[in-house]
């Protein structure tokens, strides 16, 4: 969890642009709305100067392997209200055979709301009461780790192991809001180069 990474003259720039839409979901090229599994909307930010330095710093930030091929991917707005969630699902594609998304940024732009936390059910909650400020600790509803939505502040992940195999310890959700708005934004880290490697 990384703290104030976006100030909020930019989120209000961010949210200003977006033209949101009904999420989808997507396996491999097909995509579509499934309200079983993703109720938000979502928007593709388009490319002027402060999304140019928000990429640029996200891939400054973290390269896969210090890699040369990995881009990060046009930026995606998603915007939860009352009942907003996404089922447990995992960023890399099990569709695709070139290129993947090899890591995760999941920034927080509005926490007005209850609910709405990024749950990895997989994962352990640590026991040191000082995560409690970003970890959800007095809520047992749901297992593993929660992080709770603080407007500028960002969770990141890799999504696969280091010999390019799945992750399936990074199975999240986007936990159901309760009341309010959350919105996220989502960057990934999509390597070109990765291919699926030949043991698990
Ligand atoms: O909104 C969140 O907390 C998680 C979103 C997410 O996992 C996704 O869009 O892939
Ligand atoms: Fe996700």
């Amino acid at each position: 969890m990384y703290d104030r990474v976006l100030r909020s003259e930019l989120t209000q720039s961010i949210l200003s642009e977006g033209h949101f839409e009904t999420s989808k979901v997507y396996h491999g090229k097909n995509a579509h709305v499934d309200s079983d599994i993703r109720v938000s909307e979502s928007a593709i930010l388009e490319q002027d100067e402060v999304t140019r330095q928000i990429r640029r710093r996200a891939r400054q930030f973290r390269g896969w392997h210090g890699n040369k091929t990995v881009a990060i991917q046009p930026l995606k707005v998603q915007r939860y209200s009352v009942n907003g969630y996404y089922s447990v699902h995992y960023d890399w594609d099990g569709y695709v055979t070139e290129g993947n998304r090899v890591a995760t940024f999941m920034i927080y732009l509005v926490d007005s709301c209850t609910g709405g936390g990024t749950n990895f059910p997989r994962l352990r909650r640590p026991v040191d009461s000082r995560w409690c400020s970003i970890i959800e600790c007095e809520d047992d509803e749901y297992p593993g780790l929660t992080f709770k939505p603080i407007a500028g502040s960002a969770v990141f992940w890799e999504n696969m192991h280091s010999n390019g195999s799945f992750h399936r310890g990074v199975r999240h959700a986007s936990l159901p809001v309760k009341s309010g708005e959350k919105v996220g934004l989502n960057i990934w880290l999509w390597d070109h180069a990765w291919r699926p490697p030949l043991v698990e």
